[in-house]
């Protein structure tokens, strides 16, 4: 039974799909205080939150048992993601289930700034009639610049275009192609703060966009520009916006998000000129629902080793390339739990080489499963997740090679294991109606299904070592199940690869290598 703790509000219909699961327990605790929430973690395989719980690397230093933190949402934020990524925690967002919410949250605040709206309702609500004071400006023929063109500045822009706005962005991963189809003049950051009579900021919060509106770019901007930050707070350094604000340089502010959420009494609430909402951008009763069942599916993905799609810590991989690769991830892992169990030594260096069809996709995800494989032979608590971490913090060198070569079937696997003591490697294909095959070690050619219990052994090609081996496995119960020898010359060095039914004791093991003209035994698991 999974045990899904879920410490923010979530939509009940949201996560109905976690509530119907029979495999899965949901443990419901809001407004948890970092006592009781350092406690509850220590027994959950998923965490499901939104923004508020804090979810840091002491909170998951407790986590024994985790497997997921899924964030329904798009910022990941307050989640400490190196530190998952170090644990191997997979770390899913939502990212599409609030973006037309947030895009018409910006849009609404657009409006409102542009017609005081809050302000006017603040005065006629006190018995005022004030209608010289609230005078507005109109949307038409206005520019607004966005700054980041992503899934919601994208939802923004088409429903300026709607209001006859002149719309242009800066994103550095801007097309000029994408621009065109939508409608966007493609600016570079300091033209496109220049020009707005509105400017939005629609990034991600990131080293590079922190303070990214800073007061050396309020200097450049139209006199009487408005501003719009309902993305993330600290985005626009807030000091300077104040300043901008007094000095009559920035008209007004409009602000979902701030740099302390919540804000408390923020001096920029005394000015005028700055409306105001809670970080309410994506609460929407359709995008709290979206992105709670989005983000519920995708942890039961996960907690049931099926595919999923939105990590935040691990490359994203188109569904066409999924599928393509599916077949081959069981071949890799195994290929390098092989390796990685033939060669003696601390690992320096794994070189994969793909060739044949294969050769052509992107391989990273095949190379990471390799990786898996192998440090899982050293390693504890080693997966698809940190495997790549826990590589580079050891030192282990990875090369990826793709090859024209032919090795003889139509596609190839090759893992090369480089330790302080040898060098050693396996091939491996899928064929068609077997499955995963290892086809070579080293110079030797070989065919053997690489699962179950096998005993790899190197010896001198002489007569009676195949008897001699089989009569001390015989002698100790220890069933065959398939053999395969292979050699380069007669007389010369052999290897022998047994699939054996069960795991050999020390005994066995020593009294194996003791055999005349054996010159190692390893015991392979997979
Ligand atoms: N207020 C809310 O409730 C709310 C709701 C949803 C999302 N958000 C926030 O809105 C922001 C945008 O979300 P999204 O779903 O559109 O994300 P997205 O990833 O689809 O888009 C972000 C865009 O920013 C661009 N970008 C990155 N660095 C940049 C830089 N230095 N300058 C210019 N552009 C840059 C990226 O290329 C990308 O196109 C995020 O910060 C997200 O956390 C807020
Ligand atoms: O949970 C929320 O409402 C915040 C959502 C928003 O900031 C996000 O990043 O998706």
């Amino acid at each position: 039974m999974y045990r899904v703790l879920i410490t923010d509000p979530l939509s009940d219909l949201g996560i109905q799909k976690l509530l119907d699961a029979k495999d899965v327990e949901v443990i419901r605790k809001t407004d948890l205080t970092l006592e009781e929430l350092l406690l509850e973690i220590e027994s959950a395989d998923a965490l499901l939150v939104r923004s508020q719980t804090k979810v840091t690397a002491e909170v998951l230093e407790k986590a024994r048992r985790l497997k997921v933190i899924g964030r329904a949402g798009v910022g990941v934020d307050n989640i400490d993601v190196a530190t998952a990524t170090k644990k191997g925690i997979i770390v899913v967002n939502a990212p599409d289930g609030n973006t037309i919410s947030t895009a018409e949250h910006t849009f609404a605040m657009m409006i409102a700034l542009a017609r005081n709206i809050p302000q006017a309702y603040r005065s006629t609500i006190q018995g005022e009639w004030k209608r010289k004071e609230f005078v507005g400006i109109e949307l038409k023929g206005k520019t607004l610049s966005i700054i980041g063109l992503g899934r919601i500045g994208s939802e923004l822009a088409k429903r300026a275009k709607a209001f006859h706005m002149n719309v242009i962005a800066f994103d550095p991963y801007l097309s000029e192609d994408r621009a065109k189809k939508l409608g966007v003049q493609k600016a570079d950051f300091k033209e496109a703060i220049m020009s707005g009579d509105f400017i939005t900021v629609h990034t991600p919060l990131t080293k590079e966009t922190r303070h990214l509106i800073n007061r050396e770019v309020f200097e450049w901007m139209k006199p009487g520009v408005r501003i719009l930050n309902c993305a993330r707070g600290g985005i626009i350094d807030e000091d300077a916006l104040y300043e901008a604000i007094q000095s009559g340089k920035v008209a007004g502010a409009a602000l979902d998000v701030f740099e302390t959420e919540p804000p408390g009494h923020h001096p920029l609430f005394s000015l005028p000129q700055v409306i105001a909402t809670p970080h309410l951008g994506a609460s929407t009763i359709e995008a709290q629902e979206n992105v709670a069942i989005d983000v519920s599916e995708e942890v039961l993905h996960i907690l049931r080793n099926e595919p999923f799609k939105n990590a935040v810590n691990l490359p994203s991989i188109p569904a066409e390339l999924q599928s393509k690769l599916q077949p081959y991830q069981s071949l890799a892992e195994k290929l390098g739990q092989f390796a990685a169990q033939i060669v003696p030594g601390a690992l320096e260096t794994i070189t994969v080489t793909f060739a044949g069809e294969i050769a052509e996709w992107d391989i990273a995800p095949l190379t990471r499963m390799i990786l898996k494989g192998a440090l899982s032979c050293h390693l504890s608590d080693v997966n698809y997740v940190n495997a790549p971490h826990l590589a580079k913090q050891r030192g282990i060198q990875i090369i990826e090679q793709k090859s024209s070569k032919n090795y003889g079937f139509t596609q190839l696997i090759r893992v090369e294991i480089t330790t302080d003591q040898e060098q050693k490697s396996v091939s491996g294909t899928l064929l068609n109606g077997l499955g995963p095959r290892i086809t070579k070690i080293n110079q030797y050619s070989i065919d053997i299904s690489p699962e179950g219990h096998l005993l790899f052994i190197q010896h001198k090609d002489q007569p009676g070592t195949i008897g001699r081996v089989g009569t001390v496995l015989g002698n100790y119960g220890i069933n065959i199940a398939t053999m395969q020898v292979g050699r380069k010359e007669i007389g010369g060095q052999a290897i022998m690869l047994l699939h054996i039914d069960k795991g050999l004791t020390a005994d066995i093991l020593h009294t194996l290598k003791q055999l005349d003209g054996i010159d190692s035994v390893t015991e392979i698991v997979l």
